[in-house]
């Protein structure tokens, strides 16, 4: 898969990540999670870039209840701070996700408090609700998400990365829609979204009733992922390159074509087309524009213009 990327690319995303390493490096002391977050690692790698970690690396990353609540607080922050302008996401240590913390899960979800049926389903619907919080706030947050995925994949994880918004993996990831091996049919996302990130829908049905594994290449050639790189120390230096280009273009123009691209998944051409006449009627006003068009016809590279704070 080397063939992916050509070699100069290759050593300058290999000085990028050892560069970006050194920064995540300074910002994070104990190299674990970032205080007051138990479950996540937050850093700065590049101006207005944030790098999330999931860091549970001793458990394989399953997603216990703190990690499901830690996720909504963060990102919710991120979406509203001005000095977060693209996110990347990834997993510490052998693999992505394990998904859903089977043994959090036995505590919390398998036993809905309530006295009678009604109260015990409107208690477990409330829960599933939250959980489907988490990552509908990575969808909803105005700031572009790049996942980068190595390892496993698994059930959660599967619904987590359908709700970013460009998905990246070492050659050695796969991706398991596991809820069907484990009694359930998957919750918060995947079935809802993957039929929108993957164009076959037989495909999709396929991964989702079999819980067969996918692999990169598949995950390549079907849509789930747009690159695969040969390591993890290459991919996360070609995430973290790729979100310093989001981030150095206009918050305005890059939340804004974000937020119209959802938008146009969910409606129709005609809606979506007046969804973004009302919408740019506003952003058209932006300094951004002119800032950008004067060094566009100056031949100037957008990173070279500095635009206000959103
Ligand atoms: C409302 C519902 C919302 C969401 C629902 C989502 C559904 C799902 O996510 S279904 C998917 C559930 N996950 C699994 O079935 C995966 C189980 N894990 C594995 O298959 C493997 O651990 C592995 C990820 C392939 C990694 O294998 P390996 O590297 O050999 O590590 P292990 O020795 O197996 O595990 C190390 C350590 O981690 C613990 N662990 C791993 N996965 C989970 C998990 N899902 N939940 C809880 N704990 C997990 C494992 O028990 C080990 O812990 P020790 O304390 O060291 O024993």
């Amino acid at each position: 898969m080397l063939s992916l990327i050509t070699r100069p690319a290759l050593s300058k995303y290999r000085s990028l990540w050892r560069s970006s390493q050194a920064a995540v490096r300074a910002m994070s002391s104990s190299g674990g999670p970032s205080p007051p977050y138990t479950t996540l690692a937050v850093s700065h790698p590049a101006e207005f870039v944030t790098h999330v970690e999931f860091h549970r690396p001793e458990k394989r990353n399953a997603m216990n209840r703190t990690f499901w609540r830690e996720m909504v607080e963060l990102f919710n922050e991120l979406a509203v701070n001005p000095d977060c302008r693209a996110v990347v996401f990834s997993g510490a240590g052998e693999v992505f996700t394990a998904g859903i913390d089977l043994m959090d899960m036995a505590n919390d979800v398998l036993q809905p408090g309530g006295k009678d049926t009604a109260r015990k389903c409107w208690q477990l619907r409330k829960k599933i609700v939250a959980y489907q919080e988490t990552f509908s706030v990575l969808e909803r947050c105005p700031k572009p998400v790049v996942v980068a995925v190595h390892g496993a994949c698994i059930g959660g994880g599967v619904d987590m990365i359908t709700a970013c918004d460009v998905r990246l993996c070492t050659q050695d990831a796969w991706f398991q829609v596991k809820e069907v091996d484990i009694g359930l049919a998957a919750d918060v996302g995947t079935l809802q979204r993957l039929p929108r990130v993957i164009g076959s829908r037989s495909l999709v049905n396929e991964l989702a009733l079999t819980a067969r594994k996918m692999y990169a290449d598949e995950a390549k050639s079907s849509g789930l992922v747009s690159r695969v790189f040969p390591d993890k120390e290459v991919m996360m230096a070609g995430a973290i390159a790729m979100a310093e280009e989001m981030a150095a273009r206009s918050p305005v123009a890059v939340q804004g074509t974000k937020i119209n691209l959802l938008y146009s998944r969910d409606h129709s051409v005609a809606e979506s087309l007046d969804y973004m006449a009302t919408w740019n009627m506003s952003m058209l006003q932006t300094d951004d524009l002119m800032k950008s068009a004067q060094a566009a016809m100056e031949k100037k590279s957008p990173k070279m213009v500095v635009f206000s704070k959103l």
